[in-house]
C-alpha cells in the first residue's frame, strides 16, 4: 500500500515519511474493527474511538471520511486537488506535491489552521493504512448508533485506504492509573462578527445587525432542519466580556442543537450523538444534573450551574476565541465580495456580474475584476480560510485537580462557587480545508438566508399590523 507522502505507523506508534523503511506497519484489517466505538459525526467524517488495549491507539479517535449515499464524497470533494486548488494552496509547504487530497487537507491543517490558531490548540493528526474490510467492518458495527438523517444522507467511504489518527481531545492523556474524571464540551461557535464589508448588496444591509448564524437559524427552521430557533447569539460567545460569555453558555445549553455537547469520560452525558438535538427540557435537565455527580461539587440543583460557570469562566480566562475570531475575520470582503475574485480564478465570466448586466455593474465590483491574479487568489485563499474558522469546534476538557498535588503542565481556573481547581485544556477539531468549488453554493446559501429572514420579517411586520387594525376596530 505505498500511497504518495502519506505517514506511516510503526506498531510502537513512531511515525515515518515516505522514503523511509517501515518495518512492521500496521494496516489495520478487519479483525481490529471491534475495538473501535462509534463517537460522533459531521456531515463528511465519522469518528470512532479506541476501546482496545494496543499502546499505539489508546487515547485516540479515527476520523473516516464519508461518502454521500449517491457515491460522491459527502463534502463534495473530488480525490484531488483540483488545477485552480494547487494554484490556490501553491505557498504551503508540500502541498502541491501530493496528489492525495487527504494529506493535502492535514497538510493544510498544520501549516495554515494550526500557526493562526496556535500549534498547542491543533492536532494535525497522522494517517493510517486500513483495508477495505476494516471500513465495511466499522460501518455495520456502528449504524445502529448514527442519526437516522445522516445514515440517510452518508456512508462510510470504504474507498479510502488510510484514516486520520488523532488524539482523544474529551480526554486528558493517561499518564498513571489516576482515576481523575474528565469532564469536556464540545461547543462548535460559528461565525462571530458582523460583517462589514463594501460589497454587501443594499438589499442585503441586514447582514451589518443580524449574525449569520441567527439569520440561518429561520431558514433551518424552514426547511424543518431545527425544531425550534437557537436563542445562542455567537456576538455574545466571541465579546469578550465575561457576563456575555456566560449567557452564551447558558443559551448554547439551553438550544443545543450542533453547537454544543457534553462528555464525561469520553461518553456522550449531553447534547446530539453525531448531529443536533433538541431544546434542553426538564428531563434532560435532570439527567445532566445527576451525571456530574462526582465530577462538579454541590447539592441537587447546583452543579449545573457551578458547571456553565466553568465553562464560561475558562472560554474567557484561555482567551482562545480570540485567535479564532482573527481567522475568521479574514473574510474581510464578505462571499458577496470573494465570489467576483473567484470567477477570476477560474477564468470564467462573472455570473454575479452576468446577472446584474451591463449598466448595473457598479464600479465597486469592476474594480475586483481588476485586480492581479495573485491579488484575486490572496481574497479567495483568505475566505476559504476564514470559513475553515467559521466552521471548527472547541473541545474543553476539565479535570478535577486533587489539594495538593504536584505540578501539572495543564492550565488551571479555580472555580469559587464549587471551591473546586480544575486542570484544562482547549483543542481545535474539524479545522477542514474547504473546496474552491463551493464557492458558488457559498453565493447562494447566502441569498437564500438573507431571503428567508427578510421575509420572516416582513410576515411578522404584517401580521403585527393586522393585529393592532383588528384591535382598533375592536376598540372603536
Ligand atoms: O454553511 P454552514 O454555516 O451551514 O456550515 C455547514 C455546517 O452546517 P451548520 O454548522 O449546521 O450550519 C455543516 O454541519 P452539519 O452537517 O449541519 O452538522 C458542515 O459542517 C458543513 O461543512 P462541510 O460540508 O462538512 O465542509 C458546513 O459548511 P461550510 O459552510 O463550512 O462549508
Ligand atoms: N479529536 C477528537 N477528539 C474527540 N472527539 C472528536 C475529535 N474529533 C472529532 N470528534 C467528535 O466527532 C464529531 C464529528 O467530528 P467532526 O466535527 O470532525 O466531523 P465533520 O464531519 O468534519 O463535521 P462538520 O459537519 O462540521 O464538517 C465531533 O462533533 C466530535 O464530537
Ligand atoms: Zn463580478
Amino acid at each position: 500500500m505505498e500511497k504518495d507522502g502519506i505517514f506511516r505507523m510503526c506498531s510502537d506508534g513512531e511515525q515515518l515519511k515516505r522514503g523511509q523503511r517501515r518495518d512492521m506497519e500496521v494496516v489495520l484489517e478487519k479483525k481490529d474493527a471491534a475495538d473501535w466505538a462509534y463517537r460522533g459525526e459531521g456531515a463528511a467524517n465519522l469518528v470512532l474511538a479506541y476501546t482496545g488495549s494496543s499502546p499505539a491507539f489508546i487515547g485516540k479517535v479515527m476520523r473516516l471520511q464519508k461518502a454521500r449515499i449517491n457515491g460522491s464524497k459527502a463534502s463534495n470533494s473530488p480525490t484531488a486537488l483540483t488545477a485552480h486548488e494547487l494554484l490556490l494552496w501553491k505557498d504551503v509547504d508540500d502541498i502541491v506535491a501530493t496528489s492525495n487530497k487527504e494529506l493535502a487537507c492535514q497538510l493544510y491543517v498544520k501549516h495554515v489552521m494550526s500557526p493562526l490558531l496556535g500549534s498547542a490548540y491543533v492536532d494535525a493528526g497522522t494517517r493510517v493504512p486500513v483495508s477495505r474490510e476494516f471500513l465495511e467492518s466499522v460501518e455495520k458495527n456502528v449504524i445502529s448508533q448514527r442519526p437516522a438523517s445522516r445514515v440517510d444522507a452518508t456512508k462510510v467511504d470504504t474507498q479510502s485506504d488510510t484514516v486520520l489518527l488523532m488524539s482523544d481531545h474529551s480526554l486528558f492523556p493517561r499518564v498513571t492509573q489516576e482515576v481523575e474524571p474528565c469532564i469536556s464540551v464540545e461547543i462548535k461557535p460559528k461565525c462571530g462578527f458582523l460583517p462589514s464589508s463594501k460589497f454587501i448588496d443594499e438589499g442585503n444591509s441586514i447582514k451589518r445587525s443580524i449574525t449569520r448564524f441567527r439569520m440561518h437559524q429561520a431558514l433551518k427552521f424552514h426547511d424543518g432542519e431545527v425544531s425550534e430557533y437557537s436563542e445562542y447569539d455567537p456576538l455574545d460567545l466571541f465579546s469578550g466580556s465575561k457576563d456575555r460569555i456566560h449567557k452564551a453558555i447558558k443559551d448554547l445549553f439551553s438550544t443545543p442543537q450542533n453547537n454544543f455537547r457534553v462528555f464525561l469520560n469520553g461518553s456522550l452525558i449531553f447534547g446530539g450523538l453525531g448531529g443536533g438535538a433538541h431544546s434542553t427540557n426538564l428531563a434532560i435537565r435532570g439527567a445532566f444534573e445527576d451525571a456530574l455527580k462526582g465530577v462538579i461539587q454541590g447539592g441537587d440543583g447546583k452543579r449545573t450551574k457551578s458547571f456553565l460557570q466553568l465553562v464560561a469562566e475558562t472560554v474567557h480566562k484561555s482567551g482562545v476565541l480570540d485567535r479564532l475570531l482573527e481567522a475568521q475575520k479574514l473574510d474581510n470582503l464578505d462571499i458577496e465580495g470573494a465570489i467576483h475574485a473567484y470567477y477570476d480564478i477560474i477564468s470564467e465570466p462573472c455570473m454575479v456580474c452576468g446577472e446584474l448586466g451591463k449598466e448595473k455593474v457598479s464600479q465597486k465590483y469592476l474594480s475586483l475584476h481588476s485586480m492581479s491574479l495573485d491579488e484575486s487568489l490572496k481574497m479567495v485563499k483568505d475566505f476559504l480560510i476564514a470559513t475553515s474558522a467559521k466552521d471548527c469546534s472547541l473541545m474543553i476538557s476539565f479535570r478535577p485537580r486533587k489539594d495538593g498535588s504536584p505540578g501539572s503542565p495543564y492550565n488551571n481556573l479555580y472555580l469559587e462557587s464549587t471551591n473546586q481547581s480544575f486542570d484544562y485544556k482547549v483543542n481545535f477539531i474539524d479545522l477542514d480545508l474547504k473546496h474552491l468549488g463551493k464557492m458558488e453554493e457559498y453565493y447562494e446559501l447566502d441569498k437564500k438566508i438573507v431571503n428567508c429572514y427578510n421575509q420572516m420579517v416582513e410576515t411578522e411586520e404584517r401580521q403585527k399590523k393586522t393585529t393592532s387594525t383588528k384591535a382598533l376596530q375592536t376598540a372603536n
